[in-house]
Formats: C-alpha cells, sequence, structure tokens
C-alpha cells in the first residue's frame, strides 16, 4: 500500500511529493538494513557454535581412538598373560597325573608289602608261640619231681633277684602256677621260674601307672599291702579285662613280702585254685591243701569269676575265707564284674565278698596309656615319635595288653618295610587292629564342643573350623582345639582334621598356647572355666573322666 502510495506521489508531478516518497523508501531500506545485520548476527553466533562443537568432537574422537589403541594393548596383554597361566596349568596337570600314577603304583606296592609283613607277622608269632611251648616242656622234664611245698614248711621264702627266665612268658606261667609246680630251691632257679608264692615278678607299685581311673583302687591296694587284715578286708577289685587288676594284686604281695619278711604270700587264679581242690581229693590230699592255704597271712585270688562250683569248690572257698578272715589274715580277690552279679557263687560266697571294701578298676585315661607306651617302647629300647605313641593310645582304649600288643605290631610293620614308625603307618596298621566302629563317642564329643565354643563366642562352627583369621575367631578356635584335646581321647591329629583339615602341631600348639594365656590372663582362665561347665553340663564324660 505504502509503496503504491509512494509510486502514485511520484507520478502526481510535485517536487514535494517526490523528495516525500525518497524518505520513505530511505526509511524503508534502513529497517530492512538493520534486519539484516540482525541476522548475520545470529548467523554468525550460529557459526561460532557450530565451530566449538566441531572442535569438541574431533577432541572427543581423537580421545576414544586413543582409548581404543590403549584398551586393545590391555586385552593383548591380558591375553597372552591367561594363555601363559593356562600353560603352566595344563603343565602342572601333567605333572601331577604323573604323580598320581607314581603313587597309585607306590600305593599297590605297599598293599602288597603290608600283606606279606602281616604273613610274616603272623608266621613269626605261630613260631614263637611253638618255641615257647617246646622251651616249657624242657623245662618242666629239667626240674625233676615236683615237692609239695607245704611240706617242707618254705612258704615266704623272699624272691631271688634275677629277672625272669629268658624267653619264658613270665604273666602266663606265674598265673598257672601251683604250689606242686614250685622249686624245691629257688635260690637256685631264680624268681622268673614258678615261684611258689605265684607273684609275677613285673608286677610291682613302682611299676604300676596311676592315673584318675585306677587312682583309688591302688590307695585301698597300698594300704592293703602296708598293713594287711586292718583296713580292708576282704578287698575286691574288679573290672574289665587287661586293666591291671592281677598287676595290682600282685603288687600287694611283693610289697607285703618286702616290708614284713616272713609273711606268707599266695597269688592264685581261682581257677588254678578250683582245680587244686579237685585234684587234693579227701583224706590226706584235703589237708595238705587246706594246710597250703590255711598257712598263709595273705591270700591273692584272681579271676574269682572263674571259680567253679564243680564238686563243691565255693562251699571250699567259703570255708578257707572263714578260716582266714576269722584268723585275721588278708584276703584279697579280683573279678571282672561286681560282686553282686556273681550269682552264681551263691549268697553266702557272695556275701563274704561284698562284705570288705570293694574298688572298680576303669580302662586307664589316655595319659597313662600314653605312659605306658612310652614305657615299654623304653623297655624295648625303640625310640618312637610321641605322636606315634598318641595316635596308639587314642586308638586302643580299652585294654592294656591290645595297647601294648599294638605297639609290638606298629613296630614289626616299620621294621619290616623299613619305614620309620610314624603316625601314617600305625593309622595304617591300626586299621586292621581296631575294629570300626563308626563316628566314635568321642568324635561326637569333640564336635560338640566344637560348636559350643563357636555359640559361645558368637560363631558357627564352620568359620571355627575354616580359615578366616579374625582376633575372636583364633582364639575361639584356640580355645576348641584345647577342649578337645582335654576333654576328650582323641589324638592331635585327628583333633586337627576335625578342625578343616589342619595338621596335629597346629593342635599342639594352641594347646600350649591356650596354657600359657590361662596362666597370664584371668579373663581367659574365666572363659575357659565357664565354658568347660557349659561342654560337661550338656554332655557328661565322653570316656568316663570328666568327674
Ligand atoms: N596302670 C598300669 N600300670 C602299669 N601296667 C599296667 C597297668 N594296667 C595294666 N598294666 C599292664 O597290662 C597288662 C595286663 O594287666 P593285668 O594282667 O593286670 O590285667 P587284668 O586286669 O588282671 O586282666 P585280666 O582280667 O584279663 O587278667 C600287664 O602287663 C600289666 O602290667
Amino acid at each position: 500500500m505504502r509503496r503504491l502510495h509512494r509510486t502514485a506521489l511520484a507520478y502526481s508531478g510535485s517536487a514535494l511529493n517526490r523528495v516525500q516518497a525518497l524518505e520513505d523508501e530511505l526509511a524503508d531500506a534502513d529497517r530492512q538494513s538493520l534486519r539484516s545485520a540482525a541476522l548475520v548476527r545470529a548467523l554468525e553466533g550460529a557459526l561460532a557454535d557450530a565451530q566449538q562443537r566441531a572442535t569438541d568432537l574431533e577432541l572427543q574422537i581423537r580421545q576414544l581412538h586413543g582409548h581404543q589403541d590403549r584398551t586393545a594393548a590391555e586385552k593383548d596383554k591380558a591375553l597372552q598373560l591367561y594363555e601363559d597361566q593356562v600353560t603352566a596349568l595344563l603343565r602342572e596337570r601333567q605333572d601331577l597325573m604323573e604323580q598320581v600314577e607314581a603313587l597309585g603304583e607306590e600305593l599297590k606296592d605297599a598293599h602288597a608289602r603290608r600283606v606279606r609283613a602281616e604273613r610274616r607277622c603272623e608266621e613269626l608269632e605261630r613260631q614263637l608261640v611253638a618255641a615257647e611251648e617246646q622251651a616249657s616242656q624242657e623245662d618242666t622234664a629239667a626240674e625233676g619231681p615236683r615237692v609239695d611245698p607245704a611240706a617242707d614248711g618254705s612258704h615266704g621264702v623272699p624272691p631271688a633277684a634275677d629277672g625272669p627266665r629268658e624267653g619264658a612268658p613270665v604273666a602266663e606261667v606265674a598265673r598257672e602256677a601251683t604250689p606242686d609246680e614250685a622249686a624245691p630251691d629257688e635260690a637256685t632257679r631264680g624268681e622268673g621260674t614258678w615261684a611258689r608264692h605265684g607273684l609275677d615278678p613285673r608286677f610291682g607299685f613302682e611299676t604300676f601307672v596311676v592315673g584318675e581311673t585306677n587312682r583309688f583302687a591302688h590307695g585301698a591296694a597300698r594300704a592293703v599291702a602296708e598293713a594287711p587284715a586292718t583296713l580292708y578286708n576282704p578287698l575286691f577289685v574288679y573290672g574289665t579285662s587287661a586293666i591291671g587288676k592281677t598287676h595290682l594284686l600282685c603288687a600287694i604281695g611283693h610289697h607285703a613280702r618286702r616290708t614284713r619278711p616272713g609273711t606268707r604270700v599266695r597269688y592264685v587264679t581261682a581257677e588254678t585254685l578250683a582245680h587244686e581242690y579237685l585234684g587234693a581229693g579227701r583224706g590226706r590230699g584235703l589237708d595238705a591243701f587246706r594246710r597250703r592255704y590255711l598257712d598263709l597271712d595273705l591270700l591273692l585270688v584272681d579271676d574269682i569269676q572263674l571259680l567253679t562250683g564243680q564238686g563243691g569248690a565255693h562251699e571250699e572257698f567259703r570255708r578257707l575265707f572263714d578260716e582266714l578272715h576269722g584268723a585275721r589274715k588278708q584276703i584279697v580277690v579280683s573279678s571282672d564284674r561286681p560282686p553282686k552279679q556273681l550269682t552264681h557263687l551263691g549268697d553266702r560266697l557272695r556275701g563274704r565278698l561284698e562284705s570288705g571294701l570293694i574298688t572298680h578298676v576303669q580302662p586307664p585315661e589316655r595319659a597313662v596309656r600314653v605312659t605306658l607306651l612310652r614305657r615299654k617302647a623304653e623297655q624295648e629300647g625303640i625310640d618312637v615319635p610321641p605322636e606315634t605313641l598318641d595316635h596308639i593310645a587314642s586308638h586302643v582304649q580299652r585294654n592294656v595288653r591290645e595297647l601294648e600288643g599294638a605297639l609290638v605290631r606298629v613296630r614289626a610293620f616299620a621294621s619290616l618295610n623299613r619305614q620309620p614308625m610314624d603316625v601314617q603307618l600305625a593309622a595304617i596298621v591300626l586299621r586292621d587292629l581296631v575294629p570300626d566302629r563308626g563316628p566314635s563317642r568321642e568324635e561326637d564329643a569333640a564336635r560338640r564342643i566344637i560348636e559350643m565354643t563357636g555359640e559361645y563366642f558368637g560363631v558357627t562352627a564352620e568359620a571355627l573350623c575354616g580359615k578366616e583369621r579374625g582376633r575372636a575367631l583364633v582364639t575361639g578356635r584356640q580355645m576348641a582345639m584345647y577342649l578337645c584335646r582335654e576333654l576328650t581321647d582323641l589324638s592331635p591329629s585327628r583333633i586337627g582334621q576335625l578342625f578343616g583339615g589342619r595338621d596335629h602341631e597346629s593342635v599342639d600348639y594352641a594347646d600350649r598356647k591356650l596354657r600359657a594365656l590361662m596362666a597370664e590372663r584371668r579373663s581367659i582362665y574365666n572363659q575357659m572355666t565357664e565354658l568347660t561347665a557349659r561342654i560337661k553340663a550338656v554332655d557328661g564324660p565322653p570316656s568316663g573322666r570328666w568327674v
């Protein structure tokens, strides 16, 4: 419209109108110029932004390229490392497979050697028995006619100082001794032969090892030996097989003879006594038999449970008992069970056996068993590592004869195979000797100890047996090990196995450490006391010794 207006003015012919039109046109051009300048500025800004962004992008791209290069280099390195490791592992696996193969061969060999060794042991044992029998027959022949010792009135002759006859099974011989078998002149024959008192020369108080399970019986035996027929008469000692009853009876006899020379003593098994009685017949034979016993100051009767009632032997023994007791002579009796259970002896005899002191000997605890084994090893002149003795003592628990037999076997096996008497070897030998009784009570007790110690310290049994080494865990673990050692009969190696496959040295270390800590720190001592009381309250004795 404006342009049309200006054009109209310009053609109207007036100069004024022309000026006006030009001014308007200028103003328009000026506005146009301003708008263009603004547009230029805006475009310049946008360009600068785009350039900046392009520069940034360029930088980023360069960085990414650099990173890519580095990652690739690292990747190559890692790959190389991985390949190296795989190669090393493959090599190690190969080595191990070769070792496994070699060990398998060795094991087969060892098994074969073991079977051969066992056979050899059996053969040697057979030869030994035959040789002993032959020696015994030769001895009997050499002794000539036997003399009734009652007739020569020489009861109580002190033993000669010589040791047992070489090669003779002294214990057996002594147990079977009868007065008829006694030599006419002991002094010329030595103590090892069938002395008329029947006491085994090896069984004195000095060779008896005292522990918790036999302390009372030992004390009573000593009291009787020191003052016969004053305190406990009769003394009745009972307990299972091979736990030292015969040893105690003989020790009483030896002590009484040594401290009161002239004391007339006789050790006899109930079986022998019954045979003698039956063999005596009637008349003079019976008189001689009675004189032989009634002359005594101290009668020691072993294994009374074997007294048969044949031919009135029970009655005869009861008569002897009454006469000796009435004359204030000491009687000591042993049995595998308490008098109450000896029903076959009849109420009258049983009543007499119950009238004195009854004492129960239980199988020796581990410490005693270890001492017995150590002594046996010393006697035999063999060097056995303490942990092997410990292992044997932990596995053979109820019978001292078996215990000593186990050591003999381990020794034989080691020497036949030219191997050291270490725990591994003992384990192989004992595996066949000791019947597998399944998870033992001792192991159950140890597991309970671990659990209860864990509870006490607020950790799990798994953690206690694991590898973590936090302070509380280490203390708890060592306490649990110590308690297992203290309260069970398990060997340190077995305890170590229960604690996640640790070795016996860790257990021994824990044991030493806890002993030292308890002596140094009251708090540890108190914790141990409390924990022990809790365990005992729940569990009771695993092997009859937490008393
Ligand atoms: N506490 C001990 N100290 C020393 N030796 C012991 C002890 N206990 C047992 N023995 C030994 O063990 C072996 C067997 O003991 P002993 O013959 O006295 O057993 P027992 O109880 O009489 O058995 P059994 O009823 O089978 O005859 C013996 O050699 C004995 O010396």
